[in-house]
């Protein structure tokens, strides 16, 4: 039944979340993935039993972190699918389920989740659409057409709500798509404002493409952004550029693999950086960098902190109108980058390893990087930074000229052709990693001997971090201060949505979704059989799941 006493969400509520609330990505504009919660801690955490679960009745890759309003839970499934629960019962209040046409295909079937704004919630859809939908009831209000999914348009996000505006990107980066970010009045669906994210002729960065390629140059921006309300500034990242072979579009290819700062209240581009020029790898660099105050060589700045699909960690500094390189250093192994050039903040390319037409390149890390999209987090208590890295996976594939047909990939190789290949010997593939940006130091880090590390992480006040994204189908918490494994549990699926932890009634839960698919699952696909102790197969389906200590 329709929801009753819901709390309306406004921009001083999100801007200042109340301890116990999720109604964020990342739970704060600032995208830490950080809960100020701790009556679930280091001392108790063991006594963590499952508090209640709820079957999503789907398959494919369940990425969406729980979004909750006091006491009133909202999980966005693959599908096209919204659930509505009591949060503290898990009681059904309503379920949205979007007819999605008979002839989409979903290279990516997933949503990471849905954006709030007044009595409204916000869901973008695999078929390139933004509904606006009921908080009480589920009824659609308002359902507003981005673009043409039969061009290969979609988008996986959870929009991000800054000021009553709803912004999304588009997904199609495998289409040969011109990227876009778009914001929308939330109130009635009506579009405000649309900026490429290649620029078109006369705009700045033009000329960093060669002929017609920015046309179907990718650029695609497939996450949700982080926001500085200081500076009213938007932070997006920014993904890889089409076909993936870079000779097929010379150039350094703004802003692809960047981040741009855009003003909201109308998409104007402020300013960017680039974290690689011309991308061949597929190396997205889409999960919006962190913004951190830090301290360094006795001076305090504002920051921007993005552990790349390129396999760099990067640490910016962020001013009104520019962003500057502070450093970069490589989290997991490369031999694509030789290092970071001080001045500019460009990496140094080792050619041999950069993709071409018409012969095979290898490189290392692999297409999905030393990290892909599951978010990194940061704890303003431990200061530091936890990554869901991947270690000794190397990849390749040979370039090759298709012509592009609009809705039909256009990777500039044979899918078949894409390698993943663990390093003879490697005796582990996921890392859970700590890591002080300050010193680039790595305080502690947590092996996975059998498995990838496909699953986003979030931090607590408990001193706790909460990670899945491992094949046998475990969730586990860890010290944020040392690493130690303090609890896991057994769940239904392998887990690569994010978790989050929020309070109802003095209690505190800790919840994340159980679904294998989408990438998770093809990398479980390619290593399957190659390495000894693999899991072979993880079964689908999705469960929400959650947790609170056992009263006793
Ligand atoms: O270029 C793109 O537009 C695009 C979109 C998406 C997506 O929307 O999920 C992914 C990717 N690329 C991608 O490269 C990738 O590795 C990936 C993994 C996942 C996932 O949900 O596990 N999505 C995507
Ligand atoms: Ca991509």
């Amino acid at each position: 039944g329709p929801i009753e006493n819901y709390s309306s969400v406004t921009s001083a509520r999100l801007e200042n979340p109340e301890p116990g609330n999720w109604m964020l990505y990342r739970r704060t504009y600032d995208g830490q993935g950080f809960s100020p919660l701790n009556q679930i801690n280091t001392s108790n955490v063991k006594d963590l039993k499952p508090a209640w679960t709820f079957s999503t009745g789907v398959l494919e890759g369940h990425e969406a972190p729980p979004i909750v309003n006091n006491g009133v839970m909202f999980v966005a499934t693959p599908m096209g699918q919204v659930i509505a629960l009591n949060a503290k019962t898990g009681e059904e209040y309503w379920r949205y389920k979007r007819q999605l046409p008979d002839d989409l295909f979903q290279l990516h079937p997933t949503s990471r989740g849905v954006g709030l704004w007044e009595d409204k919630l916000y869901l973008a859809t695999t078929d390139d659409h933004v509904v606006a939908l009921d908080a009480k009831t589920g009824k659609v209000v308002w359902d507003t057409k981005v673009q043409d999914y039969k061009k290969g348009q979609y988008m996986t996000l959870m929009p991000l709500v800054v000021d009553g505006k709803v912004i999304v990107g588009g997904s199609g980066g495998e289409f040969g798509v011109r990227g876009y970010v778009v914001g929308f009045d939330a109130n009635s669906g009506k579009e405000l404002w649309r900026t490429f994210t290649i620029p078109g002729e006369g705009e700045p960065g033009h000329e960093t493409w060669s002929g017609d390629d920015w046309k179907s140059g990718g650029g695609s921006a497939w996450m949700t952004g982080t926001y500085d309300r200081d500076t009213k500034t938007v932070y997006w990242g920014v993904g890889n550029a089409a076909p993936w072979p870079g000779s097929m579009h010379p150039g350094d290819n703004l802003y692809t693999s960047s981040v741009i700062a855009l003003d909201p209240d109308n998409g104007k581009i402020k300013t960017h950086f680039q974290y690689h020029q011309n991308d061949s790898w597929d190396w997205d660099e889409v999960d919006a960098p962190m913004l951190i105050d830090m301290q360094r060589d006795g001076k305090s700045f504002k920051s921007l902190v993005h552990p790349g699909r390129d396999a760099i960690f990067w640490v910016l500094e962020r001013k009104a109108d520019k962003i500057n390189y502070v450093a970069g250093w490589p989290f997991v192994k490369t031999n694509v980058w030789k290092g970071v050039e001080a001045e500019t903040g460009r990496p140094i390319l080792d050619p041999e390893h950069k993709p071409v037409l018409g012969k095979r390149v290898e490189f290392c890390p692999s297409l999905w990087g030393g990290k892909d999209w599951p978010s990194a987090a940061y704890s303003p208590n431990t200061k530091l930074v936890y990554v869901p890295a991947n270690e000794n996976f190397c990849g390749g594939f040979t370039g090759e000229k298709q012509p592009l047909v609009p809705g039909q990939l256009w990777l500039g190789t044979k899918p078949e052709d894409i390698g993943l290949t663990p390093a003879p010997n490697a005796d582990h593939f996921g890392e859970l990693q700590a890591w002080d940006p300050v010193t680039g130091k790595k305080v502690w880090q947590h092996d996975y001997k059998t498995s990838q590390l496909f699953g986003a992480v979030t931090a607590t006040a408990g001193d706790l971090v909460l990670a899945g994204g491992t094949n046998d189908r475990a969730f586990r918490i860890f010290n944020a201060k040392t690493g130690e494994l303090l609890w896991e549990q057994k769940t239904n699926s392998g887990i690569m949505a994010m978790p989050m932890s929020y309070e109802v009634d003095g209690t505190q839960y800790i919840a994340v979704q159980s679904g294998w698919g989408v990438d998770a699952q093809r990398i479980q696909d390619a290593l399957a059989g190659k390495v000894k102790g693999f899991e072979n197969n993880v079964p689908q389906g999705g469960v929400i799941w959650v947790f609170a200590l056992d009263k006793k």
